[in-house]
């Protein structure tokens, strides 16, 4: 496994309020990783250090195998920010020209093929162009860059539903032709299950799970039932969320492997098994949280 990015021990403090704890974190080449957390959970500062932007208290850095220094941005990351920085005179062609220049697999023909896509006016000031529009410019450098490890911060904000499925698909068809990593950061979680192979959880400052989108789903179990039962089968399992109702019922929310056998078992004493989105297992995670040393 080769990882174009690793970082060790990374922590920040803001005052007296730590915005990351000791956080560890390895993309592999070539994977698409999703990165989730509430708000406050310190992802924005995570993607800043990453990227140069601000400076960890303590920890290290490597991109591509290199250490990265203090105010050193790395040639192979590409980093699209939620909200952009861009300079409001300049126009959005001139925008792309700068990030060309940065980018050594930069590929101009798919810069434009994207403007077509996405109805993009090169032309046009950034300061004028709507909320969508000025995150599809962000995509757009993020896309054509190419780069070994492209970052995007909540990419689809302001996006219409075509233009976000649009801007799934564009990336799913680049990534198959140019495989490289790509790390997104966002609250659309369920949407993100579609893309992510793999993903990475924060919660207060800290990593709190990082695992296999496939894995998460296939262990991640809703069951309803008498409360006896549902106690009795969760024992011994990892319990991520329990709420008992005064009907003798409840629900159970299990992070762990089920097999047939077990399953068949629970129902004949009366539970039953839903389905999980990401989005809702996250949901109870946050609430519930899971002792990340478990693993
Ligand atoms: N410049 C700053 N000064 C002081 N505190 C900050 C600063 N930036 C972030 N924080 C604090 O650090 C913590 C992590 O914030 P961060 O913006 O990294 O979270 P986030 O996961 O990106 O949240 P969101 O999803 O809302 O964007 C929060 O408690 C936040 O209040």
């Amino acid at each position: 496994m080769n990882r174009i990015f690793v970082c060790n021990n990374l922590s920040k403090k803001y005052g007296r309020s730590m915005a990351l704890r000791n956080v560890n974190m390895e993309l592999e080449e070539n994977v698409i990783y999703g990165l989730l957390g509430r708000n406050g959970a310190g992802k924005t500062t995570l993607l800043n250090i990453i990227s140069g932007s601000i400076f960890a208290d303590t920890g290290e850095i490597e991109v591509a195998g290199k250490l990265i220094g203090h105010g050193g941005i790395p040639r192979e990351l590409c980093y699209v920010r939620e909200k952009s920085y861009f300079y409001g005179n300049a126009r959005v062609v001139e925008i792309l020209e700068m990030a060309s220049a940065f980018h050594e697999n930069w590929d101009w023909d798919y810069a434009r093929e994207l403007m077509k896509t996405f109805h993009l006016d090169g032309n046009k000031k950034i300061k004028h162009l709507s909320r969508g529009m000025e995150s599809t410019v962000g995509n757009i450098i993020g896309l054509a860059s190419r780069a070994p490890l492209t970052i995007f911060d909540e990419p689809v904000l302001g996006l219409d539903v075509l233009m976000r499925e649009r801007f799934y698909q564009a990336l799913m068809n680049d990534y198959a032709l140019y495989p490289r990593t790509i790390l997104f950061s966002t609250h659309l979680i369920d949407e993100i299950a579609t893309v992510a192979e793999k993903v990475y959880i924060m919660e207060a400052g800290k990593i709190l799970l990082h695992e296999e989108v496939e894995n998460l789903q296939a262990r991640s179990h809703l069951l309803r039932g008498p409360s006896g039962y549902l106690d009795a089968f969760a024992q011994g399992k990892r319990v991520i969320y329990r709420e008992s109702y005064g009907s003798g019922g409840g629900i159970a929310v299990l992070f762990d492997t089920i097999t047939e056998q077990e399953k068949q078992e629970a129902v004949r004493s009366g539970i039953s098994f839903d389905e999980l989105s990401l989005q809702k297992l996250f949901a109870y995670l946050a609430e519930g949280g899971l002792d990340s040393d478990k693993g």
